[in-house]
């Protein structure tokens, strides 16, 4: 068992990783579970795997369990989504003091945190992540949100969670294409500021993805210690520290926008693709060398992750794609700060670059044929 803290004064909490923590729910949850029950919500492909498995250990300690089960998918960040959380909540006779559970990937945990800080002004809540890219990313930080018509996480606010209970033992039933997405969310972490976890990424990536679990553990680890020294560091981004975590979103989000939100192309495999797509970018600015660009390439290549538009059949023209980015959310006085690249491990947040450079370096990118995967 390992445990991290993220340090944020009165908000601060722990992150518990322990491989096997669901057998024993009651031991992670029953200081959460006041007038002895827990009200979870999950969704449809997490609770029939693990619903039912859940509610039994928790009964045994004399805990009920109440579970709301939503559909899968990027679709469930929506308003009508978060009517029927809060709804429910409100349903069952939420009181702040309880913790509502998000128990899933990372879509149940921004639509369950942004529910929890909404209803009865702000509940507790506790996150127990249950996809690669949740464990490694989305559980940590208070970043709450579902998205608007117009764009990514429009609406959303700050709401740290009370706890983070990870269970890797979990993975275990994730499909591979949902470990790959989660799998580009680790390797950004070494592009921000660590070439030696890059690189160790790049030795041990496809047998992580295998499924050797001792890895995936490390990974975790590393990936969250480095999230919540960032998040301590600029809990809600406005210190030019924690932008650094949306290395590749710029790109991605305008992507996600541009293929509707949609299981046509995964959160995480945007953020792969608007990585690749941020290092070219910076090589053609003359920030980065080529060479590091490449490396990456060949890496998300030989890892089964997109690095092409082609690919994931966008055809979109580069002012489109750059109408997208008008909504981002670091948007100040109408420029739009871009997260940019040095070299493998040396990004760097720059608000210089004029978007028509964008958007004729997009254009240009829709003649590039897809890559070769083996
Ligand atoms: N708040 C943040 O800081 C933050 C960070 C990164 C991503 N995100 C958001 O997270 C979302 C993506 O998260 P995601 O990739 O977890 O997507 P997701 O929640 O849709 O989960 C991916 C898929 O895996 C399934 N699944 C989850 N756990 C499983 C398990 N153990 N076994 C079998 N199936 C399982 C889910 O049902 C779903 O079909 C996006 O909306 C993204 O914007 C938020
Ligand atoms: O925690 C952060 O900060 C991140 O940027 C993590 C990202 O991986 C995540 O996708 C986040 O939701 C993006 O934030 P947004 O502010 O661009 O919506
Ligand atoms: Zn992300």
């Amino acid at each position: 068992m390992a445990i991290l803290n993220v340090d944020l004064g009165e908000r601060s909490y722990a992150i518990t990783i322990s491989p096997g923590l669901l057998d024993d729910p009651a031991l992670a949850l029953k200081d959460y579970a006041s007038k002895g029950r827990l009200l979870i919500i999950t969704d449809s492909n997490v609770g029939a795997l693990y619903a039912q498995r859940f509610s039994e250990t928790l009964g045994r300690q004399q805990i009920t369990a109440h579970i709301l089960t939503l559909s899968a998918g990027e679709e469930t960040k929506s308003w009508v989504q978060l009517e029927a959380v809060t709804d429910w909540l409100i349903g069952h006779g939420v009181e702040r003091s309880e913790s509502i559970v998000a128990l899933g990937g990372g879509v149940i945990g921004d639509l369950v945190g942004l529910a929890s800080a909404l209803v009865k002004r702000g509940c507790q809540f506790v996150q127990i992540p249950t996809s690669l890219l949740a464990q490694v990313d989305s559980s940590v930080g208070g970043k709450t949100a579902i998205n608007s018509r117009a764009g990514k996480n429009l609406i959303g606010v700050f709401h740290q969670p009370k706890a983070v209970l990870i269970d890797p033992k979990m993975l275990a039933t994730l499909p591979p294409r949902e470990m790959r997405a989660g799998y580009a969310e680790i390797v950004k972490y070494g592009l921000i500021n660590d070439r030696a976890f890059f690189e160790w990424c790049y030795e041990n990536g496809a047998a992580l993805l295998a499924g050797d679990h001792d890895l995936a553990e490390k990974a975790i680890y590393d990936s969250l210690r480095s999230k919540a020294d960032i998040v301590a560091a600029d809990e809600r981004e406005t210190r030019n520290v924690r932008a650094l975590l949306n290395l590749g979103h710029t790109f991605g989000h305008a992507l996600e926008a541009e293929t509707g939100f949609s299981d046509r192309l995964l959160h995480g495999e945007a953020v792969a693709l608007g990585m690749v797509l941020a290092h070219d970018f910076s090589v053609e600015q003359g920030f980065c060398p080529n060479a590091n660009a490449e490396r990456l390439r060949t890496h998300f290549v030989a890892t089964g992750l997109p690095t092409t538009l082609a690919e994931v059949g966008i055809a979109a023209s580069g002012e489109t794609l750059v109408a997208h980015m008008a909504h981002d959310k670091k948007m100040t006085g109408g420029k739009l700060p871009f997260i940019l690249t040095h070299g493998i491990g040396e990004a760097f947040i720059t608000r210089d670059i004029a978007m028509q450079s964008v958007a004729d370096f997009l254009e240009d990118q829709r003649s590039k044929a897809p890559a070769i995967h083996a």
